[in-house]
């Protein structure tokens, strides 16, 4: 069914300018312009289908990512498709072990950004080319040939492709239920769009208002720069959930590790689920110590967002380091690494909650959390995906939500292709929205 010889890849900058409104403001990240490194690629094939992917970036430096997608264009162009995805394993290491761009990983950074953005890419012209939504796309292979998408290199001491095979396997046990359920309810969700740190109070009242009379029940706050605003902050917003309702703090990077501790210590009477990224991305031992110090008070740690691969993954499992792990759908190298993760999660016990706050995170990572389910956990216990309301009218197929919950999608691919208009006018810098911004004294 898979054909077409890839005859073009051409990669672009895409940029909205959210940080006018502070919108996806954090601790970190004081002015983000949710943007995106966007892969087109085309074959020869008769049917005209293009295959669309990105990653997430933050404004500036989004011109890098396009680079190195260029850089590894000579590994993607003149491919066969079939080729590709029947030794998808082989493709991906092919990408990711380029003898002299490796130098500039491996695995991580602008290149690793770059092997996501063209994945997702190729994943999504192979769903739309067998007709489906890429979660159904997944969940009807067999065990085999989805493990033949994994590179399971540097992780085996953790995960071997036999237990991934009996994961897989024992997955196959009510699958036709659990995706009845999701073509039923949905997967369920949390909001992160309430209270990024950027707003006002009197913002945050409105939006987490209007969140609840949609029937949002999870709020996600930012918190990290300043703590009586912390105090003041998560006070407003759990008087306004009440006690039962469910609430995530994200500190985004911001702490020191003792200093992580204290300060989640202060706002511990405010019942937080979880602290998200209370340190550097990298500290492994240092997301295990706070865990550790933090689990008496009931509060986990949640991380992944800006974790380079799944070797970072498979330590912070093991290492204990994390209760909540959030896989990201463009950081990670597509979904053949993030399956890795997934599969990891399952056997380490560990829930995940994925990352998607940025453009586009939602429209992809909710096919592969609906995976996950169906095929993989198969539990919904102590999960939900992250949900923000930004940009997805520039979306072809944009992610929908009813109930606070995710709606499977229906339409064939991994919902990434922007519209056609809203790429062209948000092109860095030539496009008209930022031509009328750049003129501007
Ligand atoms: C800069 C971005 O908006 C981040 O703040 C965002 O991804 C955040 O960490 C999240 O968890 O959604
Ligand atoms: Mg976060």
């Amino acid at each position: 069914m898979v054909r077409g010889r890839i005859t073009g890849l051409a990669a672009s900058d895409v940029r909205f300018p959210t940080s006018l409104g502070h919108h996806g403001s954090d601790a970190m990240h004081p002015d983000p312009d949710y943007s995106a490194a966007y892969v087109v690629i085309e074959t020869d094939a008769r049917d005209g289908l293009k295959g669309y992917g990105l990653t997430f970036t933050l404004g500036k430096g989004t011109e890098v990512v396009v680079c190195a997608v260029n850089a590894l264009s000579i590994h993607v162009v003149n491919k066969d498709l079939e080729e590709i995805v029947s030794d998808f394993r082989g493709f991906y290491r092919q990408l990711t072990s380029d003898g002299q761009l490796r130098w500039i990983g491996p695995e991580k950074g602008a290149v690793h950004l770059a092997t996501a953005a063209i994945l997702n890419a190729v994943w999504d012209l192979w769903a739309k080319q067998e007709g489906k939504p890429l979660w159904k796309l997944l969940v009807d292979m067999d065990p085999k040939q989805l493990l033949s998408c994994i590179d399971f290199r540097y992780i085996t001491d953790a995960l071997t492709e036999e237990e991934a095979h009996e994961i897989l396997q024992n997955g196959l046990l009510g699958k036709k239920e659990r995706e009845e359920q999701m073509l039923k309810h949905g997967y369920p969700a949390y909001t992160t769009s309430c209270a990024w740190l950027g707003y006002p109070d009197q913002q945050l009242k409105q939006l987490c208002t209007e969140a609840l009379k949609d029937g949002w029940t999870r709020f996600k706050v930012k918190v990290g720069a300043d703590l009586p605003d912390d105090i003041r902050r998560c006070r407003l917003i759990r008087e306004m959930i009440g006690p039962d309702k469910t609430l995530m703090l994200d500190a985004n990077q911001r702490w020191e590790v003792k200093e992580a501790i204290e300060w989640v210590t202060k706002l511990a009477e405010f019942k937080p689920l979880w602290i998200e990224e209370p340190t550097s991305p990298d500290d492994i031992l240092g997301h295990a110590a706070i865990s550790k110090a933090l689990a008496p008070l009931g509060i986990g740690v949640a991380t992944g967002e800006q974790c380079h691969n799944r070797v970072i993954f498979k330590q912070l499992l093991q290492a204990k380091a994390l209760s909540y792990l959030q896989i990201d759908s463009c950081r990670l190298g597509s979904v053949n690494e993030n399956l890795s993760v997934l599969l990891m999660a399952k056997r380490f016990q560990i829930p995940v909650c994925p990352h998607a706050g940025g453009v586009g995170l939602c429209e992809l990572v909710q096919h592969l959390i609906i995976f996950d389910y169906i095929s993989v956990s198969g539990s919904l216990e102590n999960r939900m995906c992250e949900y923000v309301d930004h940009l997805h009218e520039h979306f072809k197929y944009p992610a929908i939500i009813k109930k606070a919950s995710y709606v499977p999608p229906q339409d064939a691919g991994y919902s990434t292709e922007m519209k056609e208009e809203s790429a062209r006018k948000y092109q860095f810098p030539q496009g008209e929205v930022w031509q009328k911004i750049l003129s501007k004294p």
